[in-house]
C-alpha cells in the first residue's frame, strides 16, 4: 500500500504520491488511471514525490492523459505543505526553491524562454507577436516557463470558445510537444483574468505555470506592470517578473485528504 494526499492550488487538483521510502513505478496507463474521475481516484494531474541527490525532493508531474510534464505550478506551491517545511525541488525543469506562506507558497519558477526552439515550434518565428493566427483569436506570444505556453490576449474572455479553441491549438502541428494554450484579458495596468486549456488536461480552474508565461508576456508586450494579479477561475496568483530576472509566483496550497492506495491496482 502507498500513501498519497489530495491537494489542489486555486481547485487545480493532484494526487499526490509520497515515493521517498519506496519506488512507485509510474507509467502513462497508471497514471491516467489514476487521474480517472470515475474509475480512479481522479486529479488534473499526478505528482510524485521522491528523493533527489541535490534537492531536498524531486517532483514527478504527469497529466490526466498520462503524459510527463516538466513543470506545474499549482502542484510546486503544494510540495512545502506536502512536505511539512520550505523546500528545494528538483524537476524536469530545474530546481524550484518552494517557501511556505500563509495558507500557501511562494516559488521562484526560474527564468522564462522565449527563443522558437526553446517553446518549442516546429520553426523560427517572433514568439512575441507570433506570425500564426487561429480563427477570430488575435496574432499570439509564446513563453516556455519550464512548460510550452501559448498566450492569446482579448478584449473580452466571454465569448470565447475554449472547448473548441482549445484542443484545436494544442494539438496544432506548429507545437511538436503540444502546448498549453492561455486566453487572457488585461482589466488593469497589473491585473489580468485568465483561462487556460491544459496541455493533457484540458480546461482546469487554475494553471500556475500558464498565470507565470502570460503575466511575462504580458510585461514583454507592456499592457501590465508587475507584480500582475492574475484571476483564474479558481482564484488569483500574484506573479512577479522583470525582463532578465526569474520568475516569482505567490499563492494559495490546499491539502483536502490523505488516503492509502495499492498501486499495482492501476
Ligand atoms: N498541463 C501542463 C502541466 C500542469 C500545469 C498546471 N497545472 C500548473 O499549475 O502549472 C503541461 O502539460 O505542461
Amino acid at each position: 500500500m502507498g500513501r498519497f494526499s489530495k491537494m489542489h492550488g486555486l481547485g487545480n487538483d493532484f494526487v499526490v504520491i509520497d515515493a521517498r521510502d519506496g519506488a512507485v513505478e509510474m507509467t502513462e496507463a497508471r497514471a491516467r488511471a489514476v487521474a480517472d474521475r470515475h474509475a480512479g481516484i481522479g486529479c488534473d494531474q499526478l505528482i510524485l514525490i521522491g528523493n533527489a541527490p541535490d534537492a531536498d525532493v524531486s517532483m514527478q508531474i504527469f497529466n490526466a492523459d498520462g503524459s510527463e510534464v516538466e513543470a506545474c505550478g499549482n502542484a510546486t506551491r503544494c510540495v512545502p505543505l506536502f512536505v511539512g517545511r520550505d523546500v528545494l525541488i528538483r524537476t524536469k525543469a530545474g530546481l524550484l526553491d518552494a517557501k511556505s506562506v500563509d495558507g500557501g507558497a511562494s516559488v521562484d519558477m526560474g527564468a522564462p524562454r522565449f527563443d522558437w526552439d526553446a517553446i518549442p515550434l516546429a520553426y523560427p518565428m517572433d514568439t512575441l507577436t507570433m506570425s500564426a493566427s487561429w480563427e477570430e483569436l488575435p496574432a499570439p506570444a509564446a513563453v516556455n516557463v519550464g512548460n510550452p505556453h501559448v498566450i492569446f490576449f482579448v478584449d473580452h474572455l466571454d465569448g470565447v470558445n475554449f472547448d473548441r479553441l482549445g484542443p484545436l491549438i494544442e494539438h496544432d502541428p506548429l507545437f511538436p510537444a503540444r502546448v498549453n494554450v492561455n486566453f487572457a484579458q488585461v482589466v488593469g495596468d497589473d491585473h489580468l483574468r485568465l483561462v487556460v486549456w491544459e496541455r493533457g488536461a484540458g480546461l482546469t480552474r487554475a494553471c500556475g505555470t500558464g498565470a507565470c508565461a502570460t503575466a511575462v508576456a504580458a510585461v514583454r508586450r507592456k499592457l501590465v506592470t508587475g507584480p500582475v494579479t492574475v484571476s483564474l477561475p479558481g482564484g488569483d496568483l500574484v506573479i512577479d517578473w522583470a525582463p532578465g530576472g526569474t520568475i516569482r509566483m505567490t499563492g494559495p496550497a490546499t491539502h483536502v485528504f490523505d488516503g492509502e492506495a495499492d498501486w499495482d491496482r492501476f
